[in-house]
Parts: structure tokens; sequence; C-alpha cells
């Protein structure tokens, strides 16, 4: 920025700009002048360009223009909106000082930095999607680095902690989909930028262990972590460090409501990659649209707060099945004892838990706390509405229970329909303090003291046209006309001379001016301390209320999962020690909707039965066939059984699970430079290494990236790895069909294949998963339905058929499962010279000279 260090040479508003701006480099300033913020110099230049606001020029300071653009005051939300969404920061500036007893320029002060991860506004934030903030330090050596995660969702008071592997970071950020990033400006994670959030770089020196376990300490209030089981977790604590700094330097305050901590190991979590997150469409479709989705298609809660727990819910499934099975329990208690009251209830509850931010952060505005307060008087009737028999909603009930403090509080002090903003006054409630009363009556008596004057002063006088009236230069005055100034007593006071009116004060009325003029102003100022008094009282009851936001938010989630199990026909999970995943009658709840909503048909349930004895399925079937869609069907069914929802099955018995990966077809990822092939690689890679007995993997037409004999080399070989060494359930999809063959040699597979019927030219889809391969692929029957030209099939099917006689006659009997070879295998060829040689040594039968005749010996052998 066009910044001069020496500051004298500015006006002296400007030298304040220049100071502000200073400590606030890397973020735009805005900068309260009046009715505007005003941005200067680049950060003008930019907001031009960001918001298309104009930019200006106006005067001179330090002998240049002082190029700047403004916004108004009440439109400053839209354009921090616009400018967070950029990923932009913004530090809003504001008039601390009084302007009217202020010596040179009022006083201004940063009073907030509103950053993608910390905004705290309503109306700048997702209704359903939680800001998380998200800070990142890599600790240790390059051959082993460990990640330290920490992060804040300021709207939920909630920290988290989390350490990885650099391999693990991935899964993370995908998981906690950060809106925006701390990194060490010294030595950012490369992975960090797949994240597409927002990066602010922060000095080294703040990732630091020490200093985090401390901080973490104090804000949670607690003498040590070891309590909270957050103890020797040093790089996530650096990463605390850093993430807890920033946080109240951008709301330039403690943050009284984070209380909450949670320590996740990645062991604790079903992991979920970020591959299998967009294979699965949980959040986002392939396409990257919301809808829809597992997510849409799950979230029928009543409340913002209601749709967030359910989407950490699906993206934070544990591997420790306790949970799961308490909402199981819920889910089951509800749908016995109904759960429409609960989620008519829950209709017009409103967002406690960021109402309970937003107190902390001494933002909340005077309609939340109506919201708030009819939320609190509505919490008995909810109450009513709680099926028993569920040992969950029992728990969240107790959250309900808020103290009725809270509940009397709000409804004494604040008004019924309270203006939006408290600068506008009427936020307080009358009754609720003496002297705001008596100013308020000084308002509002004005008029009946105003006319009640007039009458005894006409009395007085005898002027019957005498009149007492205001106007806002001069303030109020007595009018009598020209006529009858004689009859004026001797104490009114010349204020205004007319052509044919005199206008006058007297004692009684200036003194009830000056107290009517000041009674405005200095209720607004009793109002807003009071307001502040308030936000005192509330911050005391922060615990109850956040614990009441988390209360509602898993109820509204829990009614939700019993609305779906009801209205999807879904059934309960049953979790069992021994490996299975064996579900009767599964379906993709997704495309079934799908069809559902488009009367494109009814959707074919399948069964899948893997154990211990059969672990991988070798699927086969024409294009078109419903491969993928069982495929992916199997992995939503147990991701849904583990987040503790019922099942798009009849019956689903589930044995432990650590990870599902998933390997399916996807589009050229060209912004990362990676060709299909080699993304196909990588990620089988990845699976190769991270999978376990535990993890169920999904792997769809792996090798097609390539020529056909290296795409089936490679297919067979992974297959035989999964099953040999990885040993985790396997649903193999293929198009290879020499893979039919790999069931014979491997005891744990099974083929089975989609079905499908000729019928003349065409062929009909049947989509029922039977036992055994399938017989044929369909490939040009699937190109005719599609539209090709006839010409073009009739030419493909000749084609296909000169191949498959070609295929017949020649067939070529390679094992394509026979065992790798092995390194020693490849010496297995006649002894050369040198070894012979070698072999009739006896080093103990040899003097030195003979010893030093037969090196040179053999250094000729071996040159031979
Ligand atoms: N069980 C089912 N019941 C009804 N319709 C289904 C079923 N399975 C799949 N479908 C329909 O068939 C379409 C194709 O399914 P899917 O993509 O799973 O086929 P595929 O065998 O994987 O094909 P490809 O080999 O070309 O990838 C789906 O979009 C869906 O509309």
């Amino acid at each position: 920025m066009t910044q001069t260090p020496d500051f004298s040479a500015h006006t002296p508003v400007m030298q304040q700009y220049f100071r502000l701006k200073a400590e606030h480099p890397d973020v735009l300033v805005f900068f309260r002048m009046g009715d505007f913020y005003e941005v200067f110099f680049d950060d003008a230049r930019k907001c031009n360009a960001l918001l298309d606001i104009t930019l200006t020029s106006r005067g001179q300071s330090g002998g240049n223009p002082v190029v700047m653009a403004g916004v108004p005051v009440h439109a400053l939300e839209s354009y921090l909106a616009k400018l967070i969404k950029l990923g932009e920061a913004v530090a809003i500036a504001e008039q601390v000082g009084d302007v009217a007893t202020s010596k040179g320029p009022v006083e201004r002060k940063v009073v907030r930095v509103v950053t993608p991860g910390t905004v705290t506004d309503s109306e700048l934030l997702a209704d359903k999607q939680d800001s998380v903030l998200l800070a990142v330090v890599a600790q240790g050596s390059r051959a082993s680095t460990t990640l330290g995660l920490a992060w804040l969702s300021m709207t939920q008071g909630q920290l988290g902690l989390a350490e990885c592997s650099e391999r693990e970071l991935p899964s993370w950020l995908a998981r906690l989909s950060p809106a925006e990033v701390l990194v060490d400006r010294e030595k950012q994670p490369a992975a960090v930028l797949a994240a597409r959030a927002p990066i602010t770089n922060r000095p080294s020196w703040q990732f630091d262990s020490a200093l985090g376990a401390r901080k973490l300490c104090e804000q949670l209030a607690v003498a040590g972590l070891q309590g909270l089981n957050a103890d020797k977790l040093p790089a996530a604590h650096a990463a605390a460090a850093a993430l807890l700094s920033y946080a109240e330097h951008t709301q330039g305050r403690a943050l009284a409501h984070v209380k909450s901590l949670q320590v996740h190991r990645s062991s604790e979590l079903l992991d979920l990659p970020p591959a299998t997150q967009r294979n699965l469409e949980l959040t986002l479709t392939l396409r990257g649209e919301t809808a829809p989705t597992l997510l849409s298609l799950l979230d029928s809660c009543r409340s913002g707060m209601g749709s967030r727990a359910l989407r950490h819910w699906l993206l934070h499934p544990r591997r420790e099945r306790g949970e799961a099975i308490a909402r199981h329990e819920a889910i089951a208690a509800l749908l016995d004892g109904g759960y429409e009251p609960l989620r008519e209830a829950l209709r017009g509850v409103s967002d406690v838990e960021r109402i309970a931010a937003r107190t902390a952060l001494r933002q909340v505005r005077p309609r939340e706390l109506t919201g708030l307060r009819a939320t609190l008087q509505a919490l008995p009737e909810l109450l009513r509405t709680l099926p028993a028999g569920s040992a969950l909603i029992d728990g969240l009930a107790a959250g309900l229970r808020a103290s009725p403090h809270i509940e009397e509080l709000l409804r004494h002090a604040i008004a019924e329909e309270p203006a939006v903003l408290l600068r506008d006054g009427g936020v307080i409630a009358d009754g609720f303090d003496a002297e705001l009363d008596e100013l308020r009556g000084i308002q509002n008596n004005c008029d009946a003291f105003l006319l009640d004057l007039e009458s005894r002063e006409r009395a007085r006088t005898g002027i019957a046209n005498l009149r007492v009236q205001y106007n806002k230069v001069h303030g109020f005055y007595i009018e009598v006309t020209q006529g009858q100034v004689d009859k004026v007593p001797m104490d009114y006071q010349r204020r205004q001379t007319l052509k044919n009116a005199e206008r006058y004060i007297t004692p009684e009325l200036k003194a009830f001016e000056d107290k009517a003029l000041s009674a405005q102003e200095r209720s607004l100022t009793r109002e807003k301390y009071l307001y502040e008094l308030l936000l005192d009282q509330l911050l005391e009851e922060l615990p109850t209320l956040t614990a009441l936001g988390r209360a509602l938010a898993s109820l509204d989630a829990l009614a939700a999962l019993a609305e779906r199990a009801a209205m999807l026909n879904w059934c309960r999970p049953e979790f069992v020690n021994q490996p299975a995943i064996d579900i009767t009658a599964g379906r993709h709840p997704v495309v079934e909707a799908r069809l559902r909503e488009t009367g494109a048909g009814e959707f074919m349930a399948n069964d899948c039965r893997l154990d211990a004895r059969t672990r991988m399925l070798v699927i086969t079937g024409p294009n078109m066939g419903g491969k993928s869609t069982f495929m992916r069907q199997v992995a939503l069914i147990a991701l849904l059984a583990a987040i503790g929802s019922y099942v798009p099955a009849t019956a689903c018995r589930l044995g432990p699970m650590d990870a599902i990966h998933t390997r399916i077809g996807a589009a050229d990822d060209l912004a990362n430079a990676q060709s299909t092939f080699m993304l196909e690689m990588t990620e089988g890679a990845a699976i190769l290494h991270g999978a376990t007995e535990q993890s169920l993997v999904l792997m769809d037409e792996i090798g097609r990236g390539t020529s056909t004999f290296d795409g089936l080399a490679l297919a067979s070989a992974i297959a035989s790895h999964l099953h040999d060494k990885t040993r985790a359930f396997t649903l193999f999809a293929t198009h290879y069909f020499e893979l039919t063959e790999f069931p014979a040699k491997h005891g744990q597979a099974l083929n089975c294949h989609v079905s499908a019927v000729e019928s003349g030219e065409d062929i009909v889809f049947l989509h029922e998963i039977q036992p055994g391969p399938a017989s044929r692929s369909y490939g040009v029957q699937v190109a005719r339905l599609a539209g090709m030209p006839a010409s073009l099939v009739r030419q493909a099917r000749a084609t296909l058929e000169a191949l498959e006689s070609r295929a017949l006659e020649g067939q070529a009997q390679i094992d394509l499962f026979a065992a790798p070879p092995q390194a020693e295998a490849a010496t297995a060829l006649a002894p050369s010279a040198l070894d012979e040689a070698m072999a009739a040594v006896d080093p103990d039968a040899l003097s030195p000279r003979e010893a030093l005749e037969l090196v040179y010996r053999l250094k000729k052998l071996s040159l031979q």
C-alpha cells in the first residue's frame, strides 16, 4: 500500500488510519467516518474490483491524492457477506470516542476482524453449516512428521484437537471442511492447499506447544489437560496456541463461550477419505451441488442447529458403536411414541447455539434475545413431547430444563417487540428500570405537558391565541401575534421576531426543553447500559444456554432420523462382533428417492452377504446394470448404521468396521494436473496401503484408464492383493470378463452379476444381483439405447463377433492369478563359471598365496 512511514506528513485523520492499517496489514480496513465505512488506497482498489464500488479521490495527504471508496453503514452486512464469501477478511474500525467532545479526529479502534473462519453474524453464516476455523502445524522430522490440528466452531463454542500423519491429513480436511485455515508462515503443509479454503499465515512463534497447553487450560478453566484426555498432544497444542490467539484477536475479546473440547484420535473414527466422501456423494454431488446427496435426503431437520448436528454426525462416524446404538434406541423410542409432536414443537425454536455464542461475544441482537425467550417459553411443552425408553433422550431432556431464571430475566428486560438494532432504542421493556421509565415518560408526556402549559399561559396572560410550539432550530417557544405583544408578562424572554408574531421562552419552558431534549439521548444511553448489564447476567448462564443449544440440536437431528426411517421404510441395524456385512433387501437411498420422485420405476432391493469366509464379491454385468449403485448402497448402509441412523434395508447385521475406501471412476483431476489413470492408481495405492481386515473397499472398474492388457493385469494383481494380503471386505466391479475366474482360485471371493435380459435387439436391466458371473457385457446394446446411429451399432456388432471368435480360437492360457515371481526365482538359471568356481572354494584350506591367486581368478571370471 502507499504507506509513508512518516505519518506526520499526513492529515491527522489519515495518520490515525495509517496507524490502524499498520496493525492490520493483511486485511481490508473499514474505517468508520460518519455514515460510511471508508477504505483507502490499495484496499479501496481491491474493494472496487471485488464489490464494484466507485473509487474516488479526495484531497491530498502526504502529498498524494487520497484514493478511497466507501460503503454506507447500513449496508455493511451485505458487503461483508460478499467479501467473506470471496475469502477476504475485514477489520472494522469504529469511532469509539465522543464526536462532540473530541479535540482533533474522534478516536477510532478496530473493534473486530471479520474473517471467513470466525464470522458469527447470522446474516453472514449459512444456516445449515458450521463455519470452522482450523489451525494446522507440522512437527517432527521430515521422515516422521506429525500434524497437529486444532479447530474451533466460533458459533458453537466448541474446540477440537487431533493429531494425524501426513497421509491422513486430507481425510481430516475433507471431514472438517474448514472455512479458513491458519498455517505457520514458514512451513505450510502441502495438503492444506487441497482444503480449498482461504489460508491465513501466522508467525511461527505462535505455534508453540507449551503456550498452547497453557492457553487451552486457561480457556477451559482447568488445571491440566489430562482430565480431558487432551494431554500428550504437543503438535495439536501448538496448533491450538495459534488458533486461540487468532480467534481472540478477531473478536477483540476473550472467548467466554468456548468451554468444551473434543479430542479426536484418528483411530476412533470410521475413516472416510476424501475420495469416499466424494464418491458416496455424502454432502455434495459429484458435480458439487448440495442435492441430491445423502445429507439432503436425511436432513428433514426443523432447525439450522439440527441440520448442523446431522452433518457433523455424518462426517464423524465412530468405530466404537455405543453412541450409534444409543441413537438407534432413541429413534426406536421416537417411532414408538410418535415423533411428530416433537418435530412440531421444534419448528419454532431459535438458533440457541448461535445466540449463546453471540451473547458471549456481546454481539447478540435484541430480536435474537426475544427468539431465545420464546424458545425458553416453549420448552415445557417440548419436554412433554419426548418419548420414554431412551437413555439418550432422557439425558437430552435434562439439558432442556434450563434455569427458569433466564426466561424470567428476558421477559422482564426485553420489550415485547424490540427494535432491530439497539441504537434505535425501544429495546428494554417498560417497567424494568425506573430511570429509563422516567426518561421515556418525559418523551411520551411531552405533548400533554405542552398542551397543559399552553392553556395555563393563555389563562395567565389572557392571550387567547397564544401557542406553545417546537421547531428544530429554535427548540420550544411561545408564539404571540404582534397585536397581543403588550400583554406578554415580564418573565417572557424574546427568542425570535417574525413579521407578525414574536416568539418567547420562559424559565419553565426552558427547563422543560433541556429535560426533553436530553431525555431521548439519555434514554438511549441508559438502554445501552442496561443491555450490557443484561448480557453480563446472561453470560453467567452461558453453560446452561450452550447445553440447551446442543440438546435441541441433537433432538432435532434424532427426530429427523426417526421421520426419515418411518417415511422411507428403513430398519434398525444390528451390530455384531464377528466380521459381517449382512444386508437383506438393501436399497440405495438417494437413487430410490430419485426414482420415486421421477416416477421412473421401483428400486430393486438387493442382498449383500459378506462374512469371515466370503470377503470379496466380483461383480460383473452390463453398463447401466446397477453395479455402482449396488456397491455404493452397501457403503451407505454401513455408514448410516455407524452414525446411528436406521438403514434402507429390511434387515442388516454389521461387524466392526474401521474405514470405507472407494475407488470409483472420476473425471480427470485437471486442477491437480493428474491424468485419469494416474489418479486411479494414486487412489488405488492409497487404499492398498490404508485398508485393513475391518475396512470396506469399493473398487469400481479399476484399470480401465489404461490399455486392456495393462488394465487387466493391474486389476487382477489388485484383486489378489486385497484378497490375500489386505483381506478387506471388497466389492470389486469389473468389465474384465477374465476376472470372473478369480473366485475359482481364491477361496474368499464369489462371483455375482447384475442381471439383464435381451429382448430382440434391446436389453432390459433387471438390476438384480444374482450369483455367478455375467454371461456377457451388452456394451453394444447399451450404445444402441443411448441413441448411437443404427449403422454404427451394426458395424460395432460385426466387429464384436469377429473379435470374439478370434479370441476363442487363440485363447491364451495365461494364469492371471499366479503367484508373483519372487526375486530369487529370477536367478534360477544354469550356474555360471563364476558360481561354480565359488562353490569349489574351501576358504579354510587356502594358503594366503592361494587366496590371492583365487581373487585374481575370480576377477577374471567375473569379466567373462
Ligand atoms: N437396484 C436398482 N433398482 C432400480 N434401478 C437401478 C438399480 N440400480 C441401478 N439402477 C438404475 O440404473 C442406473 C445405472 O446404474 P449404475 O450406474 O449403478 O450402473 P453400472 O452397472 O455401474 O453402470 P456402468 O458400468 O456404466 O458404470 C442408475 O442410475 C439407476 O437409475
